[in-house]
């Protein structure tokens, strides 16, 4: 058995007047790490579980690899589901628990022991056979649990924000884990998240959806670098995209601290320009703002400034001596500047030649 791929076509779900996905065309490599990623209610979860069968489409198609699945049983798709709550069964051992997915299948207790055997060392469990789930730590559930959808071998795993009820450290542990698990084994992975740097540190695509809607689906560098729209450009990245908004006239952006001329195709009359924290430089350059608020964090200082009265962040370096109510000069990296349409949201094709002060 290999890896499949995972086709939406044209997928929406309502629940009576709520629609929680609106329309989702979605094409998933086989072997493909993809993760599903947005605020709250946005739809992920139901995304995932229509792909589950745990849910049915109002209308649309849903492929697993060459085979269209929406009236076929969650138990006859060839996927494993991994929860955020574990589910583990309390009186079982973590052998037992493992083995129960082969068992229900009819799996001979001798071929039984042989696969818990094998994933027991990939996930470093031989220690922990014997043990009844309480005895175990949070992580050491988890692992169970992947334990026992990994064991099936399926084409497709879907994961329910798996690490969230695990603390920091152990979430870094386990994101390590599971890419080296998806780079081993070679299946797709679905993965459904909202934090963002689980998606990005695992993801070979990221599909960031919002109100039932697929917003920009790319990779996580592409999807940072290039965010589709306003909502993808303030979704990623901690601290967020500044966004300011401003008139836009022969191809100059004006804005009370900011101008900026562009080279773009189209001439929306209101725009949204765009700059990560780390694309403000303060201390040289043309334009001005005053310091509001200065929060050092160790191996750097964010630092949220006033240009022209809109709020403006920017990141430097952990030495910088700043205080409240100074006035400072800032840059911002040309070729690192985004432009939006204010009224549609959507990224435009733009380049920024030159940047001055503002009269
Ligand atoms: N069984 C249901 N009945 C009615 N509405 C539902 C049902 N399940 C989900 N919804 C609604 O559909 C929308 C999408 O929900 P979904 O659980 O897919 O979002 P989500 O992005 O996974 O959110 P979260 O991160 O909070 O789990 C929400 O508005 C939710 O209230």
């Amino acid at each position: 058995m290999s890896a499949a791929g995972v086709t939406f076509t044209r997928v929406r779900k309502a629940f009576g007047e709520a629609v929680a996905v609106k329309g989702l065309d979605l094409a998933i490599r086989p072997g493909e790490f993809v993760s599903l990623l947005g605020p709250s209610g946005c739809g992920k979860t139901t995304t995932l579980r229509m792909l589950a069968g745990l849910e049915f489409p109002t209308s649309g198609e849903i492929m697993i690899g060459d085979r269209v699945v929406n009236d076929v049983a969650p138990g006859k798709r060839d996927i494993a589901m991994v929860f955020q709550s574990y589910a583990l069964y309390p009186h079982m051992t973590v052998g037992e628990n493992i083995a129960y997915p082969l068992k229900k299948q009819g799996m001979a207790k001798a071929e039984r022991a042989t696969q818990v055997a094998r994933i027991a060392a990939m996930l470093k469990l031989e220690a922990l056979l014997d043990r009844k789930p309480r005895q175990l730590s949070g992580g050491q559930q988890q692992r169970v649990a992947l334990g026992r959808a990994l064991v099936r071998s399926p084409k497709v795993f879907l994961l329910d924000e798996p690490l969230s009820n695990l603390d920091a450290k152990l979430r870094a542990h386990m994101r390590a884990e599971l890419i080296e698990l998806h780079r081993t084994l070679g299946r797709t992975f679905v993965y459904v998240t909202h934090d963002q740097l689980e998606a990005m540190t695992m993801s070979d695509r990221i599909a960031v959806m919002e109100g039932g809607e697929l917003r920009q689906f790319a990779p996580p560098r592409e999807v940072y670098d290039r965010p589709a729209n306003l909502f993808v450009a303030g979704f990623i990245g901690t601290p967020p995209m500044n966004t300011l908004p401003g008139g836009f006239t022969d191809g100059t952006f004006s804005h009370p601290a900011i101008t900026a001329r562009f080279t773009v195709t189209g001439a929306p009359a209101r725009v949204v320009l765009g700059v990560r924290p780390e694309d403000v430089l303060i201390g040289q350059g043309p334009h001005r703002a005053t310091v509001r608020v200065v929060e050092p964090t160790g191996h750097e200082t964010i630092v949220m400034l006033d240009a022209g009265g809109s709020p403006l962040t920017a990141r430097a370096p952990a030495e910088a001596s700043l205080n409240p109510g100074d006035a400072v000069s800032f840059a911002l990296r040309a070729e690192k500047l985004h432009l939006f349409d204010a009224e549609s949201q959507a990224r435009l094709d733009a380049r920024a030649v030159t940047l001055g002060e503002s009269e």
